[in-house]
């Protein structure tokens, strides 16, 4: 397997080199060259695999033989071991809707699926090269401390994340920030989500600063990432269809970056049999505006809101999502990204806007119709759900059998569902005691000199010690 970039600037490579590269070198976002194809039958043997042995076959169609299989499967169980349910991703239903619980790993969101693996990944082809690596990543919340837990005390490698000061709920930020140990620094970035994104895009983009510190990536940039997340789709649908190939099944989405639907999408053009595709956004409705307008417009300002890890204006994964849009045209994305960086906004022509949207649904919710979600599912049912799943689930009010993605616990987001129910929900042991922690962190404008600075220093501080 071999990947290209949706700008065209780069040589074929493979998935090793791939999932160093992190962002392409020319600005880009690294893409398979091609999708692979399931057929039926073979979809059919998969319905009943543990989670454990879908994540081999779906990792194998993009990993090819860079990893021998034997290495690979070890590498998943090893991942998928720190979760606290057998499943890893069960099904639930809280009423009448089915919930997909992505929640169970060490952070207690959905981004442990991908993490815990990419974190045991980067050491495996570390130790197989003997190098090193410098992660530098940024979070609205949940990629920062799953991140975090991935590569913790791994020792050829350090990590940077940065967050948006006061801009992710306590918990989360306890979560990443009580983590001592000494490959890990936590930054709060004066600004918002997108200020962080940006500063991690603009350090990838200084090509002779990313070589000499050998940055990696940790955000869904990263296509191991993406590829991670297909698994939990073709899971949900075996256990649902038992193998029924004629049976499509449908998928809420809460959307922020555009990682995590993006999977969905990929899974779809892989062969996987799905109807629609909801994309739930909160306030932060850029995604939600574009598939109904065939305009991709950014707002002045990122609003804050009870769903925080989806305070997203620009989501990354968008890029990727153009490009299959326009067929693998990268001529046409490069010009369309020209659109967006020169007037803040691109539009698809009326064929491409009618494709996208028979490709997704698009729902925006406001924080009022979350809080009334996490209230009606809990009177319902006794489900507590967190604020982004509640997006996700309110956005599927019309599609009564689609399978709503739970993305977090709600135990991270205390005061979102108090204000819904009157009562926190029990968190699971990992988010115990985190508040009485000892905590570091270092706070930066959002510049990326001094974002800069700041890694070349700790690095020099590391290195002698
Ligand atoms: C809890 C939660 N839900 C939903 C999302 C949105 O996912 P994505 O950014 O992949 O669209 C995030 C952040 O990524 C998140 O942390
Ligand atoms: N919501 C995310 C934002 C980063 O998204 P990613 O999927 O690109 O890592 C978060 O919780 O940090």
């Amino acid at each position: 397997m071999h990947y290209i970039s949706t700008r065209g600037g780069i040589e074929p490579i493979g998935f090793a080199q791939a999932v160093m590269m992190g962002l392409a070198t020319d600005g880009g976002l690294l893409v398979p060259a091609e999708i692979p194809a399931l057929e039926p039958a073979r979809l059919r043997t998969w319905a009943d695999l543990s989670f454990q042995d879908l994540a081999l076959e779906v990792s194998t169609l993009f990993v090819g033989d860079e990893i021998p299989r034997a290495d690979l499967k070890a590498l998943i169980e090893r991942s998928y071991a720190t979760f606290s349910h057998p499943e890893v991703t069960p099904i639930v239903t809280a009423g009448e809707t089915r919930i997909l619980e992505l929640f169970h790993g060490p952070t207690a969101a959905f981004k442990d699926v991908a993490l815990q693996w990419l974190g045991n990944l980067f050491e495996y082809l570390l130790e197989r090269e003997g190098g090193r690596l410098n992660i530098v990543g940024a979070t609205s919340g949940d990629t920062g401390s799953a991140a975090i837990y991935g590569v913790r005390g791994k020792e050829r490698i350090q990590i940077f994340i940065l967050h948006p000061k006061g801009r992710v709920s306590p918990i989360q930020e306890r979560q990443m920030t009580t983590v001592l140990d000494g490959n890990v620094h936590n930054v709060a970035v004066r600004g918002t989500f997108d200020d962080a994104q940006n500063i991690v895009k603009t350090l990838f983009n200084d090509l002779p600063f990313k070589s000499a510190y050998r940055l990696g990536a940790v955000n869904s940039i990263n296509w191991a990432r993406i590829l991670a997340q297909t698994v939990y789709y073709f899971y949900a649908w075996g256990r649902i269809t038992g193998g029924d190939t004629e049976r499509r099944i449908s998928f809420s989405v809460p959307t922020g970056n555009f990682g995590d639907v993006f999977a969905g999408y990929l899974a779809r053009r892989m062969g996987l049999p799905i109807d629609r595709l909801v994309i739930a956004t909160n306030r932060n409705d850029i995604l939600t505006r574009f598939i109904h307008s065939g305009v991709y417009a950014v707002e002045d300002a990122v609003h804050q809101t009870l769903s925080p890890a989806m305070d997203i204006q620009i989501a990354s994964n968008f890029e990727r999502y153009l490009y299959y849009l326009h067929d693998g045209d990268q001529a046409r994305v490069c010009a369309l990204l020209d659109d967006l960086k020169r007037t803040g906004r691109l539009e698809v022509s009326a064929e491409r806007h009618r494709q996208a949207q028979a490709d997704f649904d698009a729902v925006a919710v406001s924080d009022a119709e979350t809080l009334d979600q996490i209230r009606a599912t809990y009177e319902a049912s006794g489900y507590i759900l967190c604020p982004h799943t509640a997006v996700g689930v309110r956005a599927a009010r019309d599609l009564p059998e689609a399978v709503c993605l739970a993305t977090a616990h709600p135990a991270k987001f205390g005061e979102a569902v108090v204000q819904a129910i009157g009562c926190e929900a029990p968190p699971p042991p990992s988010l115990l005691g985190l508040l009485e922690k000892e905590a570091r962190c270092a706070e930066l404008d959002a510049s990326a000199e001094a974002v800069k600075e700041h890694i070349e220093a700790t690095l020099k501080t590391v290195s002698a010690a």
